[in-house]
């Protein structure tokens, strides 16, 4: 099952118990696994609470390895125009005092050149229903657009790239700060947006480093599926997590303002393990035993660490997301993913991987590992490359939400 899962032919000796779920066994290296004799009780581990992706402009940074997110967005460019074409009443801004600015705001929009086309895409459509006379304000529309990330954004980086000022149609503000809670002024954000941010957690769920608890998530890096305790305590942090956006968002939104979210569920029923990103983790994880048997990162050091990750099931995130009532659901479409019929090579995923978690390794494990790290897996992919054919597809949600 492993072998042709991976698309790898050898036979592989299983060394530790299979842990399984709804009779669905893992089939990645973690079967191969020697888990570690539990040692003395340790102080739980400090994470540090914001891990931003990869700044700077070169060649592990996140604006050269976003295109797959990149294509998403752009996947889903046509339904946003629609979304604000027929749920957006420009008439809202006159309820303000400076009833010709419109405020866009991109939630989690690291560092380009994704969050600017989006931003485009946004002021593009609200121009053309302005020009079609749908309002009655007098002064010609303003855009500002607020580019929102944790502070430790390379914020620098945004700047500097974003298209010239005598091309840019809005006026730029940055707001650094945890879009878990407020981050704008009450009322005063007309469209809100966001992308391949809400599976960031604000923190990894107490316990799963912890060596007492039955929710230590001792031989993986991620919320997999495959230990009920672990995804229980992931699940708890998510409900809070996605709570906490929503309701600072209704906030910040004013009446009638529109909030559209797009990003990535598991199908239900399915584990995060039978998906192909879920492979390449565990991998991840794997990549860092190696390491440890060869005294350059310690176990003891894996398994205080796991992602502040968490992918939820697409039912438990609607039903999240209709937890909030000051919002009326407008649109919730599950998209597919333009990539998702085309096995992406190594040398892609790697890179990916690698601008979305190089600043969290780097953290935990210091940043000597990194590159050994990134040079193992993609040695490993090359060794058992992914079954694309085989994997589970995450599902792309498209959600647009209007502030009641
Ligand atoms: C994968 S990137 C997505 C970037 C961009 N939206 C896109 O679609 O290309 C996720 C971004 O969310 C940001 N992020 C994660 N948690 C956050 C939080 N609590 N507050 C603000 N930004 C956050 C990360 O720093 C990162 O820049």
């Amino acid at each position: 099952m492993l072998s042709s899962f991976l698309g790898h032919a050898s036979a592989i000796a299983i060394a530790s118990p299979v842990v399984s779920i709804v009779g669905i066994r893992r089939p990645t290296y973690g079967e191969m696994k020697q888990v570690g004799v539990v040692e003395k009780h340790r102080e739980m581990p400090t994470f540090p609470q914001s891990f931003p992706m990869n700044g700077g402009d070169g060649p592990h940074s996140y604006i050269h390895n976003s295109s797959y997110q990149k294509v998403a967005i752009d996947g889903a460019k046509e339904r946003t125009r629609e979304a604000i074409l027929e749920k957006l009443d420009l008439e809202l801004l006159n309820r303000n005092s400076d009833a010709n600015i419109l405020r866009i705001a991109d939630f989690g929009c690291s560092i380009g050149p994704n969050t600017f086309n989006v931003v485009q895409n946004i002021i593009d459509t609200v121009k053309q229903k302005h020009v079609k006379k749908e309002t009655h304000i007098g002064a010609p529309l303003e855009f500002q657009v607020c580019f929102n990330d944790q502070p430790n954004n390379d914020f620098n980086t945004l700047f500097r790239t974003q298209p010239l000022f005598s091309r840019r149609e809005y006026l730029s503000v940055g707001v650094p700060g945890s879009f878990h809670g407020r981050v704008l002024p009450k009322n005063s954000l007309h469209i809100g947006h966001t992308s391949y941010t809400l599976h960031w957690l604000s923190t990894v769920p107490k316990h799963v480093c912890d060596k007492k608890s039955p929710a230590l998530n001792k031989s993986y890096i991620q919320c997999n599926n495959l230990v009920d305790e672990v995804t229980k305590a992931y699940k708890i942090q998510f409900k809070k997590d996605i709570g906490g956006f929503l309701e600072a968002r209704a906030e910040e939104l004013v009446s009638g303002g529109l909030m559209i979210l797009s990003g990535q569920c598991l199908p239900d029923g399915i584990p995060k393990a039978l998906t192909w990103q879920g492979v390449v983790i565990d991998m991840i994880g794997d990549c860092l035993m190696d390491m440890a048997k060869l005294g350059i990162t310690s176990k003891e050091k894996i398994e205080l660490f796991s992602l502040p990750t968490y992918i939820p099931h697409i039912s438990e995130f609607k039903a999240n997301i209709e937890q909030n009532e000051n919002f009326t659901i407008e649109t919730m479409e599950e998209i597919s993913h333009p990539m998702d019929y085309m096995p992406l090579t190594n040398g892609f995923i790697t890179s990916m991987f690698r601008a979305i978690l190089n600043t969290i390794i780097e953290e935990h494990f210091g940043d000597d590992v990194v590159n050994e790290l990134f040079d193992r897996l993609a040695k490993k992919l090359d060794k058992y490359p992914i079954n694309f054919k085989r994997c589970k597809k995450y599902v792309n949600y498209f959600i647009v939400l209007k502030r009641k």
